[in-house]
């Protein structure tokens, strides 16, 4: 009794922090957390593999394990190669191998190439000279930005001549009546939101990688992030791209307008293909403007009907304000508390949901916050709760959905599945999976963004476990498809996941993307291995 008598005495002293009378004026800052690597280097043949003939829900047959891709019969690089390279990126065709380490090996540390050349133009035109010589020489090119990717897609499998985007960081121009940005691919997304926020834009997309991603990376795997269900998809905000194709051909759509019917949405082909069509040089993409009034609160429910119950609140009450709608569950909190010494900022909940409101009226949006904290109070969809008034507070309180991630890479071997629901499916499959593995694995957690429908689901073992993954694999899958739900949300396909692409996709429409991808790269030198099912190669 006196514990729920201090949990709510909590949220109501949270809430006089919103009363008209005190408005809020709160920022959400520095929201990057450094990637810190502790997990043990993992062999590059921890890749596992299941390839199925067509999707299951519509009658398909089970996966089969399949071994490591072959390597596909590209050219090795040869001296006069290396002479080319030198001759035209003078200082900047990396060899060493030191320097090429951090390169050849994903964030995870679960993917690991054997590149031996690393390239890092600064233009468009010498990105063209790259690819119009790799082309003719059948030379495999693994396209590189951040390296910050989940799913083996940024990294060279076996030799692929690496090339990053890093040094193509350039801010081209800046509308600041329209709001339109555009810039090189390879600026960092936080550069991008430091600029636009000195001149009251932000970026339409927020992600945990920040610090680190690269906007051409960002767009190529169309990444969704903290911030799609208020700003849309990257599929909504890009307005024009500029992409150097397989062959060096300069596709220039580049364009800065909003509606442009003019045949064809090209750009559309490049949003999300991983670097397998063509290398993006220059984004061009739509800001919101910067938010007067951002508002974080984080609270506690005991199940997760009652979460989706105040998401669905949230939605009616807070309408246009509301900006991020994400979740946790209690294993999440463990591993914080455990990995990463973060403390609970409420009482023990089973869940925990981080808010964050965007508005143009701190009193107003106050306000619209007083009230829905005080329905979900007194309807018991909330048993605990925080609010932040300070910088400080706030970001500490999204540091407990942002460093999930980081606090799994600490508790040995992560198996990670990034699934689309309808969104009152997505726990239940969190549940499922518990009962299903009966124990075996050491956690099993959910967490999310459940604006988008969108599941973090990620089981750890102390140990890579192939019994341990034969019980996961193909039964999350089979899940995901038997309720009409997408294998990878946002994370892409890359290396490790793209031969279940059948499970969300029709053969047919598979087999469309082959012939797009021979269209536009015949030779396959585009991020080989990654994205297109085995049975396409
Ligand atoms: O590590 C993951 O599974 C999710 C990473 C990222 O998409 C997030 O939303 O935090
Ligand atoms: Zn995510």
């Amino acid at each position: 009794m006196a514990g729920i008598f201090q949990r709510s005495l909590r949220l109501r002293t949270a809430l006089r922090h919103l009363s008209p009378q005190s408005p809020l004026s709160w920022t959400v800052t520095g929201r990057h957390t450094p990637l810190d690597l502790h997990c043990p280097f993992l062999p590059s043949t921890s890749w596992q593999f299941a390839v199925c003939s067509r999707k299951l829900h519509t009658g398909g047959d089970r996966p089969s394990p399949a071994a490591a891709p072959d390597r596909l019969p590209f050219s090795r690089i040869t001296q006069e190669d290396l002479a080319f390279f030198r001759k035209i990126l003078p200082g900047r065709a990396v060899t060493d191998p030191d320097l090429l380490e951090s390169s050849n090996v994903d964030w995870l540390k679960s993917v690991k190439g054997s590149s031996e050349l690393l390239l890092r133009p600064q233009t468009t035109e010498e990105v063209s000279q790259i690819l119009k010589y790799c082309n003719s020489r059948n030379l495999a090119v693994n396209p590189q930005g951040g390296n910050t990717g989940l799913v083996g897609g940024s990294v060279p499998v076996y030799d692929e001549i690496i090339l990053s985007t890093a040094l193509m960081n350039n801010i081209l121009t800046f509308d600041s009546i329209s709001g339109i940005l555009t810039c090189q691919a390879g600026c960092v997304l936080e550069n991008l939101s430091l600029y636009l926020e000195d001149r009251d834009y932000i970026m339409p997309l927020d992600l945990g990688a920040k610090g680190s991603c690269h906007i051409g990376g960002n767009v190529a795997t169309n990444a969704g992030g903290l911030r799609l269900l208020r700003y849309g998809s990257l599929r909504g905000t890009v307005l024009g791209l500029e992409v150097v194709l397989a062959d060096g051909r300069v596709l220039d759509c580049l364009s800065t307008l909003r509606k442009d019917n003019t045949g064809y949405d090209l750009k559309q082909l490049f949003i999300g293909s991983e670097g397998t069509l063509g290398v993006i040089t220059s984004v061009s993409i739509l800001c919101p403007r910067k938010p007067k009034s951002v508002n974080v609160v984080f609270l506690g429910c005991e199940t997760f009907e009652q979460l989706l119950k105040t998401f669905q609140l949230s939605r009616g009450m807070l309408g246009e304000i509301l900006s991020a709608f994400e979740f946790l569950d209690s294993e999440c909190m463990r591993l914080l508390n455990t990995h990463l010494k973060l403390r609970n900022p409420i009482s023990d909940c089973p869940f925990y949901v981080v808010i964050e409101t965007s508005g143009s009226d701190s009193t107003h949006d106050g306000e619209k916050l007083h009230n829905f904290l005080e329905k979900a109070m007194t309807s018991s969809l909330v048993t605990d709760g925080t609010v932040a008034t300070e910088d400080s507070k706030i970001k500490a309180l999204w540091s407990m959905r942002e460093r999930v991630t980081e606090a799994l890479t600490h508790d040995g071997f992560t198996y990670k599945y990034d699934i689309s629901l309808p969104v009152e499916r997505i726990y239940q499959l969190v549940t499922d999976m518990r009962e299903h593995l009966g124990g075996r694995a050491k956690s099993v957690v959910g967490y999310g963004h459940v604006g988008d429908g969108n599941l973090h689901l990620n089981v750890t073992s102390p140990v890579k476990d192939p019994a341990l993954l034969a019980a996961i694999e193909p039964f999350v899958y089979e899940w995901t498809a038997s309720c009409n739900g997408s294998i990878s949300a946002e994370h892409g396909l890359g290396l490790k996941k793209r031969n279940y692409i059948y499970y969300s996709k029709p053969s047919q429409a598979v087999a469309l993307m082959g012939n797009i991808k021979a269209m536009l790269d015949p030779k396959g030198i585009l991020n080989p291995y990654k994205t297109l099912p085995d049975d396409l190669k």
